[in-house]
């Protein structure tokens, strides 16, 4: 297996060492999984859980990969290892942030500092020690679209040019200081602008990674089963949950918002690419999203009810929805993207990489998974709420 892996350009891709911070989170587990699964490369696995990647650590030494991975738990503010770790590594990709945003506009110090102050240090170790470095930024870095401030009516709404996302043209369009909800979004651009920086002044061999609104098996939590009963999580598992506890599905301000939503798998596979064809990738900022699964807030409410139904044989609540504030929903300082179409020239042209799996599909795998997981837990819940 290991010996055949060759990279795009027909060139056998050496066994590497990659420190992952960052690694026990949703998109951490399924690159774990990856990687154990079909390379040979060694990951250095940080964090300050391990919950979602306890299948690959334990039992030790029962898995074919026990050897190629190991946790760290650590948190990267303040832990002295962190340096050494770098350094152990060719390659660091860093995933740790807040990025949830009922935390923008309720936390935003967290918020700035998770998302710039900390990921610091990881930029100024790589480069000092002329380690390679992947970074996850944000497709929320583009703020609102351009069209969002033409007026509603105008034809040039439709005119793709005023709403396709594109790395190097888009400006990144944020709203006022008071509307906090820009905290995360004007951090992750920031260490964008020093990461690049660091490229350009020093030599920083980086690679930038936007996602749009990747979901799948594993993200977030469902509140009250593996998470706080008050914490409000991303829109999947905020449907999910009410989907399990068969309440009605709160749309925010409407679910007028549109996003596209790419399948985990497919958007890990992008992944592969960039850490096994560095020469196509270095230097790169990178959309990762599929422009062919947008929908409203209001549409995806509406398919995951129809899908949830079929995948756990339970009728659809007779009023599915409900309409909620953005105020009540998540306070005040809260705002929204608008619209988030990524543009692929640049990933299709440098790693010839293309989403396949469509919104029903990822949905389909997604809830059953779901269903499997936590429908027995949140029944238990519920008989006995004193218990929780
Ligand atoms: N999932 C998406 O669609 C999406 C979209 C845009 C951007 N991103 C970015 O991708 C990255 C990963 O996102 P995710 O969805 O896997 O989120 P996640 O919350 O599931 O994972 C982040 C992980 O980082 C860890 N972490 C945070 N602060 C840490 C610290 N100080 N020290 C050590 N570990 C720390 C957390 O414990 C968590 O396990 C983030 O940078 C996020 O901003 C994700
Ligand atoms: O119960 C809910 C939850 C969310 N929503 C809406 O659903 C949309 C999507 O919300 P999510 O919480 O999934 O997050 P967003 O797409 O707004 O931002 C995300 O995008 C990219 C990443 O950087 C982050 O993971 C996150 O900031 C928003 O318009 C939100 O207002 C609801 O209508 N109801």
């Amino acid at each position: 297996m290991a010996a055949a892996r060759v990279d795009l350009d027909g060139k056998p891709i050496k066994a590497m060492t990659i420190c992952m911070i960052g690694a026990g989170g949703f998109i951490g587990s399924h690159l774990c999984e990856k990687l154990m699964a079909e390379t040979p490369h060694k990951v250095l696995a940080l964090d300050v859980y391990n919950d979602k990647i306890k299948h690959l650590l334990e039992p030790a030494g029962s898995h074919p990969w026990s050897d190629r991975i190991q946790f760290h738990r650590l948190n990267i503010k303040q832990d002295s290892r962190l340096e050494g770790l770098i350094k152990m590594a060719d390659l660091t990709i860093n995933l740790a942030a807040i990025c949830t945003p009922a935390d923008y506009n309720t936390r935003p110090l967290d918020t700035i500092y998770s998302n710039f102050i900390d990921a610091l240090p990881v930029v100024k170790y790589c480069s000092e020690n002329s380690k390679r470095l992947i970074h996850f930024s944000t497709c929320e870095v583009y703020g609102k679209t351009i069209g969002s401030f033409l007026p509603k009516d105008s034809p040039l709404r439709q005119d793709p040019a005023y709403y396709v996302l594109k790395e190097d043209t888009s400006p990144c369009i944020f709203g006022s200081i008071e509307k906090q909800r820009w905290s995360y979004a004007c951090a992750k651009q920031l260490i964008e602008r020093l990461i690049y920086a660091e490229g350009a002044e020093n030599g920083l061999e980086f690679t930038i990674v936007r996602p749009f609104n990747w979901i799948g098996p594993r993200m977030d939590f469902i509140p009250g089963i593996d998470g706080p009963s008050e914490g409000v999580p991303r829109v999947l598992a905020c449907f999910s949950n009410n989907l399990l506890r068969r309440e009605p599905l709160k749309l925010v301000d409407g679910g007028e918002s549109q996003r596209t939503f790419v399948y985990i798998k497919d958007a890990i596979e992008a992944v592969m690419l960039m850490i096994e064809n560095p020469a196509r990738a270095n230097g790169h900022i990178f959309n990762v999203g599929n422009p062919n699964n947008e929908v409203t807030v209001r549409q995806l409410g509406e398919m995951m009810t129809e899908v949830y139904s079929k995948v756990s044989g339970e009728p659809p609540l007779e009023v599915p929805t409900v309409d909620v504030s953005s105020k009540e929903f998540y306070g005040v300082g809260y705002d929204d993207s608008d619209k988030r179409i990524p543009d692929m020239t640049i990933i299709n042209k440098q790693l010839g990489w293309d989403p396949k799996t469509s919104l029903w599909d990822l949905l389909e795998s997604t809830l059953t998974y779901q269903h499997r997981t936590y429908a027995e837990a949140v029944k238990q819940a519920i008989a006995k709420p004193a218990a929780n």
